[in-house]
């Protein structure tokens, strides 16, 4: 490929220190001609978004993230002031933990954070904290999961310092299941050590939820709002990774900031790095998703950003049905881990293998803040990472395999908040070109729904079992469900020591006993 070549498909954000390099994608210029129309309507649909139009029309919701790093864009003054109220009052809050004004009930600073949540309740302030919060004066645990064994390794990492710990509730549902399994179990620990929950808990929740309600009768230390025109997973500009950020002490206004930087950048419609990685995204799948997105970031503080643009564009791209009911079963997958260390692990396949994917490296140009050591005359670390890179970019090429190179000065506030901001754009923009609703997520409450399914029958199979033992299909006739589903039932029962197995040749032949 000649210099010049790569020099045009290289956007450039000068003032942000920011590009983006479309050069290994190998798009043609009459591609951009062909999809004009459907980019003209992904501009209009974004403005009315931001202008508060129903964007999500499922849930009959506004989808209004943008507003959060420029509250003068939202659309009137009462959604200014859920904005900035909560953001001056969670500031205050985190200064006042800081200062020691408000502490544990047994009088020491809080040290620790433990976040409760799930999904967008949990990932942006996994990702923020990993990426940002070295330096931070707390150390934050998460409950991200209804595992048991994970909450208790959680707890044990706690130790003795629970009773200086700050559990943040975070639901915007205030209704789900791992969510409140977690907090109830993070209670549980609490009063074990004779320590009051509510003392040591928080909630960021939508007003009336269940969690709302609790922590109110509870007498929760502090709620914070969380409005129904934010959406989960794009939800880290709001008090779900903010109240976190700010008792971490990380710099909320340079996330904002560096957020709000890029979305106007990408209002414009010419040099808009969201939409062109929109384009990029739709060109390489045929506007199918028939490629997945490698996102591997060659920094290791930024390992969980993978996991977020996960959740972010899988959750809002990922549909059955277009916006005018067709059967589309759109989305793009997402997968990855960090460079070079992916080098000995999945690059092998990435190179040489199934050619089912695009690369998006992330370029983070400042090796470290110190001085570096030469590992070889005249090389350092830092010099390897970028070779390692540059290597595997150019190796992938050679190949026949794209990829989206992002760059980026440091990991700062800043630039993770303009990354973020990228990525959101970017899937509402693709969205747009393939005509889907980025910002509900029916397919999730199907294996929710399955669950309470579940559930059920496990009590009422809990309930069918005698001293005398009897096979899964006996007690299906029982219990009602089919017998698989009750063999299931049975299984987890023995493996929590509720019930009694005994092995048969087959799984049909076992029988269960209480
Ligand atoms: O914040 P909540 O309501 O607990 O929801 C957690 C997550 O569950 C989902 O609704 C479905 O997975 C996500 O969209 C959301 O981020």
């Amino acid at each position: 490929m000649s210099f010049e070549s790569y020099s045009e498909n290289l956007l450039r954000y000068p003032e942000l220190g920011f590009s983006l390099d479309l050069s290994r994608m190998d798009i043609a210029p009459s591609f951009r001609e062909e999809m004009s129309g459907k980019v003209a309507k992904a501009f209009a649909d974004i403005k009315a978004l931001e202008a508060g139009e129903i964007a999500n029309p499922d849930e009959g919701r506004m989808v209004g993230h943008y507003w959060l790093r420029n509250p003068a864009l939202a659309p009137n003054e009462q959604l200014r002031k859920e904005i900035t109220e909560p953001l001056a009052a969670l500031k205050e809050f985190a200064s006042q933990v800081h200062a020691g004004e408000i502490k544990a009930p047994g009088g020491s600073h809080f040290q620790n954070l433990l976040i409760v949540g799930i999904g967008g309740s949990a990932l942006g302030p996994q990702f923020i904290v990993e990426a940002l919060g070295s330096a931070s004066p707390v150390a934050t645990y998460f409950f991200d999961n209804t595992d048991p064994a994970g909450m208790d390794r959680t707890l044990e990492e706690i130790g003795t310092d629970l009773d200086k710990t700050l559990v943040l509730v975070i639901s915007k549902s205030g209704g789900t299941p791992e969510t409140r399994n977690g907090m109830l179990e993070a209670k549980a620990a609490y009063e074990s050590h004779g320590l009051n929950f509510a003392q040591h808990a928080v909630a960021i929740t939508g007003e009336d939820s269940k969690l709302f309600n609790f922590a109110k009768s509870e007498g929760f230390v502090e709620i914070f709002p969380m409005e129904d025109w934010v959406g989960g997973r794009t939800s880290v500009m709001s008090t779900v990774g903010l109240v976190p950020m700010a008792l971490q002490d990380i710099d909320v206004d340079e996330l904002l900031g560096g957020a709000a930087a890029m979305d106007e950048l990408t209002r414009q419609e010419s040099n808009n790095a969201a939409m062109e990685l929109a384009l990029a995204w739709y060109h390489e799948g045929n506007g199918k998703g028939e490629k997945d997105m490698v996102v591997l970031p060659y920094k290791d503080s930024l390992l969980l950003m993978s996991k977020y643009l996960q959740q972010l564009v899988m959750e809002s791209l990922g549909k059955e049905l277009d916006l005018d009911g067709n059967v589309v079963h759109q989305g793009i997958a997402v997968y990855g881990n960090k460079g070079s260390t992916d080098q000995h692990a999945y690059v092998q396949q990435l190179r040489d293998g199934v050619h089912n994917f695009f690369a998006t490296f992330i370029e983070v140009r400042k090796p470290r803040s110190g001085e570096s050591i030469e590992v070889e005359e005249g090389v350092t670390s830092g010099d390897f990472l970028q070779g390692f890179l540059r290597g595997t970019r150019s190796a992938l090429y050679e190949n026949g395999r794209h990829s989206v190179t992002i760059s980026i000065p440091e990991v700062t506030p800043h630039t993770v908040g303009q990354l973020i901001a990228l990525f959101e754009r970017a899937v509402s923009f693709y969205a747009s070109l393939v005509n889907i609703n980025a910002y509900h997520q029916p397919g999730v409450e199907a294996g929710k729904a399955a669950a309470g399914v579940f559930l059920d029958l496990l009590k009422k199979v809990s309930g069918a079992l005698a001293d005398e033992p009897m096979s899964a299909s006996e007690i299906a006739g029982k219990t009602g469900g089919d017998a698989e589903a009750v063999y299931h039932c049975l299984t987890h029962l023995a493996a929590s020591g509720r019930a009694r197995q005994v092995m048969g040749a087959t799984a049909a032949q076992d029988q269960f006993a209480k």
